[in-house]
């Protein structure tokens, strides 16, 4: 499912203008700095970006434990600032580094609680923690105490914590960090499932490329607190599978030449190097990368290399981390501001 499949559907989380700023000792960081986004319910959303790019401030902001230094958040049709608690009835969170359990408890007594307190009066509860202890594969591990596991053990606990409360919508920030290979495909059919059978939001954060691009319907890049990129997973992998394309050349890009490419591609960027250039140019159709080197060579380019640039969505990331000093209004992602 894809956030455009039905027109008529109103978005389950809507952002507006939201900036949060941080003060540290002599300057303001603006950890998301004028963010608009809107999620269509039962789709799954991965936000990817470099480190520091606030991707852990824009989900702590969507649950409302971080306040909005501007704009809003609003989940459901509820102002999550104005309204935490109604806000929060529908959601629910595992964020890393955070303890979602109480490690005293065992697995099952942990599963009790979070299931009492925020989904109580819905449903069969036994049979809720039943499914989660199933779908986890805690069912030998259920009277342990919490404390005592793995890592990983621990990271199903909390995501079985999560599902036991029955959101509307699930945050994870880095769900997929501390488990091994199987336990990491585990999980993400378990979200997929999730999306497709109980119509569950889920908003993830990772630097799990492999994740991303397997379960999400939608990835948002962030970079220095804007959005740089939203659009599907396929067509975000598609723009640098089969359009763009790396040229190196000798000296600098003649006007001539320059203007040659500017009449059929779309240079991406333009780097000059000490005694090289490397160009990105977006080629329509990849049959014509051949055009496209013939003519520059008729205007006097000498051209050193020329690569395609990976389809995948770690080569989306290492492009714009390529090119953070550049303007990066200049990425040819659709969906970008
Ligand atoms: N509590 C805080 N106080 C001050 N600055 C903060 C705080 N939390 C985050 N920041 C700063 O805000 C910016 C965004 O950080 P954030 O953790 O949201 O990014 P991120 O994309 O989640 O990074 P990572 O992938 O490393 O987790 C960074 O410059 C970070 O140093």
């Amino acid at each position: 499912m894809t956030e455009n499949d039905d027109p008529t559907t109103d978005p389950i989380i809507s952002v507006e203008k939201l900036v949060v700023a941080y003060e540290r000792s002599e300057e303001t960081v603006r950890a998301v700095d004028g963010i608009d986004l809107q999620i269509d319910p039962g789709t799954i959303v991965g936000l990817i970006g470099p480190n520091g790019a606030g991707k852990t401030t824009l989900l702590k902001t969507l649950l409302g434990l971080v306040s909005p230094t501007g704009g809003r958040v609003r989940v459901d049709g509820t102002d999550v600032a104005e309204h935490p608690h109604r806000a929060h009835a529908t959601m629910a969170a595992v964020l890393e580094g955070a303890r979602s359990t109480y490690w005293r408890l065992t697995v099952r007594e942990n599963l009790e609680f979070f299931s009492r307190m925020n989904a109580a009066g819905r449903g069969d509860e036994r049979e809720r923690i039943r499914a989660a202890i199933d779908r986890f594969n805690l069912t030998d591990l259920s009277d342990e105490v919490v404390n005592d596991l793995s890592r990983g053990q621990k990271q199903r606990v909390s995501l079985a914590a999560a599902l036991v409360q029955d959101p509307e919508i699930l945050f994870l920030d880095e769900p997929t960090l501390g488990l091994d290979t199987e336990g990491s495909l585990e999980l993400q059919s378990s979200l997929v499932d999730l999306a497709e059978q109980h119509g569950t939001t889920i908003v993830l954060s990772s630097h799990d490329l492999h994740a991303i691009e397997s379960i999400c319907d939608r990835g948002i890049v962030l970079d220095d607190g804007h959005v740089v990129a939203d659009d599907t997973v396929e067509n975000l992998v598609d723009v640098f599978r089969t359009e763009v394309y790396e040229l190196v050349i000798e000296g600098a890009l003649s006007p001539s030449a320059r203007g040659e490419i500017e009449r059929a591609y779309e240079i991406v960027s333009c780097t000059e190097l000490r005694d090289r250039t490397a160009l990105e140019v977006a080629v329509p159709d990849g049959n014509r990368i051949h055009d496209l080197t013939g003519a520059m060579v008729a205007h006097g380019s000498q051209i050193e290399s020329v690569r395609t640039l990976e389809g995948s969505l770690e080569a989306v990331l290492d492009s714009l981390s390529f090119e953070r000093s550049e303007p990066l209004e200049r990425r040819p992602l659709r969906g970008a501001p």
